[in-house]
């Protein structure tokens, strides 16, 4: 449990303990969140002092940010709205405004940039195209919809993603749609794989290189993929490029607790059992055909150009991402 304290509204804790638990998961929801929970800080600020209020905006933003390590849309969703406190606000009124309406415009940009993926990714995909996605990401998910809604007969592999399953989200949103879904689990991608002519998942960060970090599993089927030649996509808003990579950063793998893997029970009768839960793996950018963001389909190289355009240099220190290397040994 993040330690509440006064100091910001509950629904702002709220939101970062469902983040952190995964109530709120997927990188794109959790940027949307973070947005909205520093809306939420700036609407509630009781206070009257400017200074102040830029600090509680900034201690807000350091809570949201360590909530979840490794998809970079977080950090980048708070920087696009601390920005506001960068600009000539010279008031209280005029500083709370902006962060509001910077909250605003990245929570706009977000669901406009998934219309435009899905848009462009469709192309990608053909009439009787069997199709593999991988955990759960609503970018993989508006591109084969768009592709099912232009009449495109599709068939989709589904992934359980062991340990939390987030493949049962993505069967149940699929179907929904009328897509044709079989749930596999992901140790069998190898031998299903003959059967596939795309594959599409969704990142939580994109590297300068090109290299995506995605839910753990991706890079093992991004391997089954290449070995047969099989075209190999990712779907992802800019703003899961990571303008850190740029300056030499690493993306953190979040190691997510033993008990989401096993039993409590059976943790406590073997004590000496060490377990290893990564949440998210790294796909070369080798490995990947395309990358089909909201600006067009760029190739992996091409990664570092967007970083630059979009960002410049990083806008928060990694003071405040409160950013460690997870200890894996
Ligand atoms: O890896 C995951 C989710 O991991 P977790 O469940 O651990 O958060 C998703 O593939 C990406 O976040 C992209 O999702 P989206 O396209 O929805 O942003």
């Amino acid at each position: 449990m993040i330690k509440e304290t006064a100091l910001f509204p509950q629904q702002v804790y709220q939101i970062a303990n469902d983040i952190r638990d995964m109530k709120i998961r997927g990188a794109g929801r959790i940027a949307k969140a973070a947005a909205e929970a520093l809306k939420i800080a700036a609407e509630s600020y009781k206070g009257e002092d400017l200074e102040d209020f830029k600090r509680y905006i900034k201690e807000a933003a350091k809570l949201l940010t360590s909530t979840r390590p490794t998809a970079v849309s977080l950090p980048n969703a708070v920087s696009w709205v601390l920005k506001a406190l960068n600009t000539n606000v010279n008031t209280l009124q005029a500083a709370r405004e902006a962060v509001i309406n910077q909250a605003n415009s990245f929570i706009q940009y977000a669901d406009q940039a998934l219309r435009k993926i899905a848009e462009y990714g469709e192309k990608m995909l053909r009439d009787g195209d069997t199709v593999l996605t991988h955990c759960n990401s609503l970018a993989a998910i508006s591109v084969i919809v768009e592709a099912h809604k232009k009449g495109k007969k599709l068939h989709v592999f589904a992934t359980e993603t062991r340990p939390m399953y987030q493949g049962y989200i993505t069967s149940e949103m699929l179907l929904k749609e009328g897509v044709n879904v079989t749930l596999i689990p992901e140790s069998s991608v190898r031998q299903i794989i003959r059967k596939v002519d795309r594959v599409i998942v969704g990142a939580d960060t994109v590297a300068a290189n090109g290299a995506v970090v995605n839910k753990i599993g991706t890079s093992l089927i991004a391997l089954a993929a290449h070995e047969r030649a099989v075209d190999f996509f990712v779907a992802t808003e800019t703003f899961k490029f990571s303008p850190y990579t740029l300056i030499g950063d690493i993306v953190p793998i979040e190691f997510r607790p033993p008990s989401e893997i096993v039993g409590v029970d059976f943790l406590k009768s073997h004590p000496n059992l060490r377990i290893l839960n990564p949440a998210f793996d790294v796909t070369p950018p080798n490995y990947i055909t395309g990358i089909i963001t909201e600006l067009g389909i760029i190739p992996p190289k091409a990664a570092a150009i967007i970083i630059e355009e979009m960002y410049g240099r990083p806008v928060i220190s990694s003071e405040i991402l409160g950013r460690v290397e997870e200890d894996i040994s």
